[in-house]
């Protein structure tokens, strides 16, 4: 059987690890995962999750998408240096206001976000262009085609994976090469625990009253409330993700959270860009009173792109 060589980033927790076990227990044995960390550490829930697909159809290896040799190294170990798939799933948050955040924190986000995917596509990307084959996937963010209150960092990460992303896809169509960008809205992870602890510690001193007002009392006050009312779980978008790649055309950008995407179509639906940032104005400022109608509106407002209902009706390639 030939096989698909998947690699995978960010596989000690969350998505990475639910993408691994999913795609190694595809049902018709497509793929072989290589799933990657960069702290070998780190793999007992990965080799607790993987059960009998150890070994056979899920391999991990370690690879830190912020150091280029641990990308060479992990590469050439591959069979034959090749990879058919690639997962760029590795990723860190970062919230607050930005005169309270070093530059250290905010090229730490930068480099791990959008160089760690630089960096693997400088080294994947020439052999994938001499075979005319290969899928890049790149779990992005509905942050990365609009920006929300106190990610600043964060949002300018994704968007630069999205640019990035959209300038190469004409150059990797070329090629019979496949981009899809897949967009999350939140996901009950590590990520939200890691970002709600780190910006509770956040040392508001250098923030003025009412920014550090806004941060306390609006945007952390509600964090726990938007991921319990809108998040999805890792294996949602392991599955959303799964029927991606084994699709005869996957889509360039992919929306896994239905209950999200009228939220992302107000910045399509104003070309002057004022819709979206009056409405995302009206559920902080005004939140007391339209918050939770808000999220109720989000809720009567589901509906599904074509796409994703393409998506979750394709039965045939699972
Ligand atoms: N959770 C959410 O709400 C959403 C998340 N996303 C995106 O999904 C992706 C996965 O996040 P999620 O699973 O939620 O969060 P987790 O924190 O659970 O997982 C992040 C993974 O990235 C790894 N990682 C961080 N830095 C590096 C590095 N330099 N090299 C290799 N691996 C690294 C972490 O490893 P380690 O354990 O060593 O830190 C961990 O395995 C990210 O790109 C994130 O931006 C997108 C939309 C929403
Ligand atoms: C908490 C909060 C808000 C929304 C937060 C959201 C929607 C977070 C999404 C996180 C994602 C998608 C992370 C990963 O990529 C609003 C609406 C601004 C109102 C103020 C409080």
């Amino acid at each position: 059987m030939n096989q698909k060589i998947v690699l995978i980033t960010g596989c000690s927790s969350g998505i990475g690890l639910a993408l691994a076990v999913r795609i190694a227990k595809d049902e018709k044995k497509r793929f072989i995962v290589y799933a990657t960390m960069r702290n070998l550490g780190k793999a007992e829930a990965l080799v607790e999750a993987a059960g009998r697909t150890l070994g056979r159809t899920l391999v991990i290896k370690q690879l830190d998408v912020c150091n280029e040799d641990s990308i060479k190294a992990c590469v050439a170990s591959l069979p034959d240096g090749k990879l058919d798939i690639l997962i760029s799933n590795a990723g860190m948050g970062l919230v607050g206001p930005i005169e309270c955040q070093s530059m250290e924190e905010m090229k730490a986000v930068m480099d791990t976000n959008f160089f760690g995917l630089v960096r693997l596509l400088k080294e994947i990307l020439p052999d994938m262009k001499k075979r005319k084959s290969g899928h890049i996937v790149v779990i992005s963010s509905v942050m990365g085609i609009q920006g929300i209150l106190f990610n600043d960092i964060y949002a300018a990460s994704k968007f630069a994976v999205e640019g990035f992303c959209e300038s190469m896809a004409v150059q990797a169509m070329r090629f019979n090469l496949n981009i899809s960008l897949i967009e999350p809205g939140p996901v009950v992870t590590e990520f939200e625990h890691k970002v709600y602890e780190e910006g509770m510690k956040t040392d508001l001193s250098k923030a003025d009253k009412v920014t550090a007002d806004m941060f306390t009392n609006i945007y952390m006050k509600n964090f726990k409330q938007i991921y319990e009312s809108l998040g999805q779980t890792p294996e949602d978008i392991a599955e959303h993700t799964h029927k991606i790649i084994t699709m005869d055309n996957p889509p360039f950008r992919h929306q896994t959270n239905t209950l999200y995407t009228p939220m992302t179509t107000l910045k399509y639906a104003d070309p002057s860009g004022d819709l979206p940032i009056d409405t995302f104005y009206k559920m902080v400022f005004e939140h007391d009173k339209v918050f939770n109608a808000s999220l109720n509106f989000l809720k009567l407002l589901r509906w599904r792109t074509r796409k994703s209902f393409a998506i979750d009706k394709d039965k045939s390639n699972s």
